[in-house]
């Protein structure tokens, strides 16, 4: 997700050499400057020292072992710096209680599309009088995307069931229909041209157009015609329970990763 964020801010005129990126293995360090040719360093603790806004965008469960290596640089500094947290279920509280009194920090849920300045980011602080402190935050993932604010800290599991994990769940539908079509005799480059188009095409639409999407689809779906049997078999196979038993599964394995 790292790279995701970084390759959507040097697309969106950040310099590379404004970025730091601090990795453990050398691997990805390498890696990293070959790709975006950004600033690379093994030592968490030197982002304190070259940056204004920290991300913290490793596991959740390594975040505690990371606020823990920043905590001595950053302690004197702390009121100058923001951090920004994009670990999936790890609540605010948790992660201040690893650093020093006074921190500013963010919790943020970006995705992937982030990548081609496409992503969507919820972020929360606890006070909302506080959100133009933290108007960095929000500026620096719009860079990349387009922001919401959470007013309170339990939608985020939410978010990241809506948008943090989803566009995992558009691809495996893609998948499938890409699969379908093949199936049915399409060559596989017309089959992912038709799939990948019909998405934006559709995505697109329903962005621009004032009408609900639920209008949208009627618009496609001629009575008697192909849509509706299409949409009767989805229906039969309770799509929208299964969409959302997937999401309540994603929000609840946020909130247990909320509790370490
Ligand atoms: N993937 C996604 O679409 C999204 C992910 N997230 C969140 O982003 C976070 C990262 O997930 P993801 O990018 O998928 O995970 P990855 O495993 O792809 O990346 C994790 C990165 O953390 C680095 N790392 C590991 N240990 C340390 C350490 N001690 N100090 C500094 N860096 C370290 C790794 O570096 P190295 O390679 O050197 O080991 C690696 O590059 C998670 O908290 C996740 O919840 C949020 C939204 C979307
Ligand atoms: O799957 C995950 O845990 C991360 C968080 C949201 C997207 N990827």
């Amino acid at each position: 997700m790292a790279q995701a964020i970084i390759r959507g801010l040097i697309k969106h005129g950040h310099r590379s050499e404004q970025i730091l990126v601090c990795a453990p293995s050398q691997k990805t360090r390498s890696a990293l400057v070959k790709r975006f040719n950004v600033k690379v360093h093994s030592d968490n603790s030197a982002a304190v020292a070259f940056a204004d806004i920290i991300i913290l965008a490793v596991k959740p469960f390594i975040v505690p072992l990371v606020c823990d290596e920043l905590r001595p640089a950053l302690a004197p500094l702390c009121q100058q710096k923001l951090l920004i947290s994009i670990a999936a279920g790890l609540t605010h509280a948790s992660i201040t209680d690893k650093l020093p009194q006074g921190s500013k920090l963010v919790c943020a849920m970006p995705n992937l599309p982030t990548a081609i300045g496409k992503g969507l980011t919820g972020l929360f602080v606890p006070n909302q009088e506080d959100r133009m402190a933290f108007s960095d935050a929000d500026k620096l993932m719009n860079a990349v995307g387009d922001t919401v604010w959470l007013d309170d800290e339990s939608q985020m599991s939410s978010i990241v069931a809506t948008a943090g994990s989803s566009p995992a769940y558009f691809f495996l539908f893609l998948e499938a229909m890409e699969k379908a079509a093949i199936a049915q005799g399409l060559p596989p480059k017309t089959a992912s041209k038709a799939v990948l188009q019909s998405a934006m095409g559709a995505v697109s639409m329903a962005i621009a157009s004032q009408e609900n999407l639920s209008t949208l689809r009627h618009q496609v779906t001629s009575p008697k015609g192909t849509t509706e049997q299409a949409v009767l078999a989805f229906q039969h196979g309770e799509l929208d329970e299964l969409v959302a038993r997937a999401m309540d599964s994603a929000a609840r394995r946020a909130r247990e990763l909320s509790l370490g």
